[in-house]
């Protein structure tokens, strides 16, 4: 069966620990050649740029150092990762160097994503690189992610990744091959879904947990990275890395695995960023009348809609915009900084008459809740 795929466009990759590690959790040569060796086909054959997106660090710099994942602390696991990317690295320039391909890595961490600049930074290397036939690299800078800049889990920094570089597809490669009605390890009557054109909360309740000792989040996160993807007009397939010549065949709209159709009509890429990139640094509490005028007539917010400023941020901070029940009804870069939001609401407040000061989010540096999704 086809899936209709273009033939003119950009893939991210990602390979989850079990993919390119062994049963001992080290590096496989053996499986990191058969997907670089599909990557640099691919590549060559000019039918697609690709970005691979490459977990395995921790588990390689485990395996190095003859450390037992279950049983270490979170520097420990940080410094395995120091001494595991090294290996990764290394590995992939010495494979992808056999077919004369030049690598380029990148480390992130959710700050880079969520720094508008980092992001269009982040954006014009990944296209250099692709333009110069240079394969990048990515995986999350473990070393420096703490919990509150980390992705935590190399599926949602992949979605994100195939937003900055603008893609049309996410492929990511595990240890099954696809999204099962229920975790096949617990429940031997799943069944392989092949094809999903909405996440639905039921879709997002029979995927669980990680399947093996090496990898983090297991369908879960692979679902909500397929959420981002196809909100942003990115089209997902989870196929197993074990398939052979699963990344040929997906790019030839061979149908494996499990495909997350894109959403027809996608949101801008400023607008996607909104939603995954930046955490709010502060609630703008707005009354009915604003929630009506973004909501219904696709307005900007103004400053008489402002009923309450909470938290403390500068002017050009994303911030949450919540209703007077606290319920959030949508998220946007703020024009004014949190003590001169709340100076201006008072004045106002107090009958004073404010002119020229009153848009305070403009409608094209915001998203709002449509139907339940952010839009
Ligand atoms: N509904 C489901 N369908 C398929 N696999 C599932 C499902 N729920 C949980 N899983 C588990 O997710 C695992 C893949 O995720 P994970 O172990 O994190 O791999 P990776 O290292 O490739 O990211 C599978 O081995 C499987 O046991
Ligand atoms: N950044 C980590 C990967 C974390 C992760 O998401 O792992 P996986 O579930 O195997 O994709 C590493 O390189 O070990």
């Amino acid at each position: 069966m086809e899936h209709g795929v273009k033939h003119r466009w950009r893939m991210v990759v990602k390979v989850g620990s079990s993919s390119i590690t062994d049963h001992r959790g080290r590096l496989s040569l053996e499986k990191m050649r058969r997907v670089v060796a599909q990557l640099a086909a691919l590549q060559k054959s000019g039918r697609c740029q690709v970005i691979l997106v490459s977990s395995g660090a921790i588990a390689a710099g485990l395996g190095k150092l003859g450390w037992n994942r279950a049983s270490i602390t979170l520097p420990e696991k940080q410094a395995a990762a120091a001494v595991g990317q090294t290996l990764l690295m290394e590995t992939y320039e010495r494979l992808f160097g056999q077919e004369d391909i030049v690598v380029g890595q990148l480390l992130l961490t959710r700050l880079d994503i969520e720094d508008r600049k980092r992001f269009v930074h982040i954006r014009n290397t990944i296209l250099t690189l692709l333009h110069n036939g240079i394969v990048p690299i990515v995986n999350e800078n473990d070393t420096v992610a703490v919990d509150e800049i980390r992705f935590g889990d190399n599926d949602s920094l992949a979605s994100l990744t195939a937003l900055v570089s603008e893609a049309e597809r996410l492929v990511l490669l595990t240890d099954i091959d696809g999204l099962y009605t229920g975790d096949p390890k617990a429940d031997a009557s799943a069944t392989r879904l092949s094809e999903i054109w909405e996440i639905t909360r039921e879709i997002e309740s029979i995927a669980g947990g990680a399947g093996s000792s090496v990898g983090t989040g297991g369908m879960r996160t692979k679902i909500s990275a397929a959420k981002a993807a196809v909100q942003s007009g990115i089209d997902v397939v989870i196929a197993s890395s074990e398939e052979s010549r699963v990344l040929l065949r997906i790019a030839d709209g061979e149908a494996v695995g499990t495909l997350f159709h894109a959403r027809p009509e996608p949101l801008a890429h400023r607008k996607s960023w909104l939603i995954h990139g930046p955490q709010p640094g502060g609630v703008l509490v707005i009354d009915e009348g604003a929630v009506q005028a973004l909501v219904a007539q696709a307005g900007s917010l103004l400053l008489p809609g402002v009923m309450q400023v909470q938290g403390d941020f500068q002017e050009g901070t994303t911030v949450a915009l919540a209703n007077t029940t606290g319920h959030v009804v949508g998220k946007g870069i703020t024009n004014f900084s949190a003590r001169d939001l709340d100076t201006l609401v008072h004045r106002r407040q107090s009958g004073e008459r404010l002119y020229n000061v009153t848009e305070v989010v403009h409608r094209n540096n915001m998203v709002v809740l449509e139907g339940g999704v952010l839009g």
